[in-house]
């Protein structure tokens, strides 16, 4: 699914009037209409509304939807603020329409002062003061409604976006002049701002409506943002060949663990070879032999000479894929190692964890990476790679973003909504997994599970698609089988069976 930015939303509109063709006015009876449908799905018609409607096409779409749940029976008080005593077209034009169904409890136009309303949690409020046309951080009176309505205990339902919510950037918002909604319905897709973190505490509950826009434009137009789907990820897994043999199944090494840290390594050989390859290979510190032999049969050992840690370069000639870092440590020999091992692989890489840390300790390095190399950070990871800290996750996008670019890599900020971020600037957020996920050990497995499919023969970019996109399937298969609560990173590697099969 793409995800149109704010101005590009605008044109889709404007493409979908005339294309269509459909007269503005009714594009917004037909959005109107799918909106009230889902606010009745929500709540019945016993619940005193209160609609705040602004004066742009937001506030026109929610004066609709009062005109609507009048003519239902719902019993609704309107206030619409008109400060600058203009309304757009469709706004006025809605404002008229509601007067004349003469069905509403109560309609206040606000032109000066204004007198809020008690809110009580019995109450439902209606948010359609501003939606994908705002254009800075809301002030004065709107702010001073938005801090209200969230401090009152009436339940919240925002148009497209919680009001003073910008659609892709909120780095210098204002916070406390957000809407916190518990219902977000918005209109046609997702905006890039609800894939973020930081913004989640203003979203509540997420509903898209479809109000069919042009689908020509959507398949048309070229758009730096998309959510992978489902069928993005079908088309893209390998069959097997019924005559493969483990030699032409790939082989993988992973560089992992220290003394103290072996269970990274275990995880993310036991990953990499439920993802399908061949051969996997471990370089891993002597302590951790015993360890990696019982617990991963299947791999074969490479010692390293040293007891505790990771100290030398090996050699990548009959290696397909290369995954380093889990549990690896940040000693100085190891740091020399990493970086020698980097320099010398000729196959496609996978860097995490530790060897991202060590990348962020000696960034000179950075620009010596090979193109094509794959990083998969945290959010912590990637300020110390990219050297500073980000005021907000749009902040941190768009660095990584940048960073993808400049060092030619695939960088996958990992979270909630994992983001691709691909060397031409195009970025494709990951909608599988859950906050189960959200435990030591669950990246060691997306590493061991992209390393996997990279020596199975997966080009890059679709090693980290496919790769992400399992290893939260797996997540969400192992959270509705055992519950998030309890749910561990072993968990997401017995799984990954049954995401193939399901995926295949
Ligand atoms: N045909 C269309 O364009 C459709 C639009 N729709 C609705 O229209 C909305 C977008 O409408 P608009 O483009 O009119 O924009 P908005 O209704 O979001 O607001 C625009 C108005 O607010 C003012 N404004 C922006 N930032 C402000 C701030 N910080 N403080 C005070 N005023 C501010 C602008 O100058 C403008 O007058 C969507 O979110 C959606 O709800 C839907 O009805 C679907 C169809
Ligand atoms: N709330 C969540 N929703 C979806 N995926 C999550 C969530 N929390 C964590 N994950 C996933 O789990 C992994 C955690 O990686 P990371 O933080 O590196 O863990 P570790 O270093 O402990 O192995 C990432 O792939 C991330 O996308
Ligand atoms: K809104």
């Amino acid at each position: 699914m793409k995800i149109f930015t704010s101005a590009q939303i605008h044109e889709l509109d404007k493409y979908t009037i005339e294309k269509e063709p459909i007269s503005s006015i009714d594009l917004m009876e037909r959005a109107a209409k799918a909106l009230t449908r889902a606010i009745e799905a929500e709540w019945s018609a016993d619940i005193p509304v209160v609609v705040f409607a602004g004066p742009g096409n937001n506030g026109g779409d929610a004066l609709a939807v009062s005109r609507m749940l009048a003519a239902d029976g719902y019993q609704i008080a309107v206030y619409l603020f008109n400060v600058h005593n203009h309304l757009s077209e469709e706004c006025a034009t809605n404002k008229q329409r509601l007067i004349e169904a003469n069905k509403i409890k109560a309609f206040t136009e606000i032109t000066m002062n204004f007198d809020p309303p008690e809110l009580s949690k019995d109450n439902l409020v209606i948010d359609g003061l501003f939606g994908s046309g705002l254009n800075k951080p809301l002030s004065g009176g709107f702010s001073a409604l938005v801090r209200y309505i969230n401090q009152s205990s009436a339940k919240v339902v925002s148009i497209d976006i919680p009001s003073g919510l910008m659609c892709e950037d909120n780095t210098y918002n204002i916070r406390q002049n957000i809407v916190k909604a518990d219902l977000t319905l918005t209109l046609q897709q997702k905006k890039l701002s609800m894939l973020l973190a930081d913004n989640q505490c203003y979203i509540g509950q997420l509903k898209v409506l479809d109000i069919h826009l042009s689908q020509e434009y959507i398949s048309q137009k070229d758009c730096e943002y998309k959510v992978l789907e489902e069928n993005d990820i079908k088309s893209r897994i390998l069959p097997r060949k019924d005559f493969s043999h483990k030699g032409t199944m790939g082989s993988a090494l992973l560089i992992a663990g220290s003394y103290g840290m072996a269970g990274a390594a275990v995880l993310s050989t036991k990953a990499c070879l439920r993802a399908g390859v061949g051969k996997v290979y471990v370089h891993t510190p002597r302590r951790n032999y015993n360890i990696m032999q019982i617990a991963v049969p299947e791999a074969v050992m490479q010692m390293d000479r040293e007891e505790n840690y990771f100290s030398e370069a090996v050699d990548t000639h009959d290696i397909d894929a290369l995954g380093i870092g889990p549990g690896l440590g940040q000693q100085e020999d190891t740091a020399i190692a990493v970086i020698a091992q980097l320099r010398r692989t000729g196959c496609p890489i996978v860097v995490d964890a530790d060897a991202i840390n060590i990348l962020a300790n000696h960034r000179a390095w950075l620009q010596q990476l090979p193109a094509g190399i794959i990083l998969t950070p945290h959010p912590k990871e990637f300020d110390r790679l990219y050297g500073t800290m980000s005021n907000s996750c749009y902040e941190r996008l768009e660095k990584a973003r940048k960073l993808s670019k400049v060092l030619q890599a695939y960088i996958i900020l990992k979270g909630h909504y994992s983001a691709l971020c691909l060397p031409d600037g195009h970025v494709e957020f990951n909608p599988t997994g859950n906050s189960g996920m959200a435990t030591a050990g669950s990246g060691d497995t997306l590493t061991g599970i992209i390393t996997g499919l990279l020596a199975r023969g997966y080009k890059s970019v679709d090693a980290c698609r496919v790769g992400m996109y399992l290893h939260g399937y797996a997540g969400d298969l192992a959270a509705q089988e055992l519950g998030k609560e309890s749910l561990i990173a072993s968990d997401l590697i017995q799984y990954l069976p049954q995401a193939f099969i399901e995926l295949s």
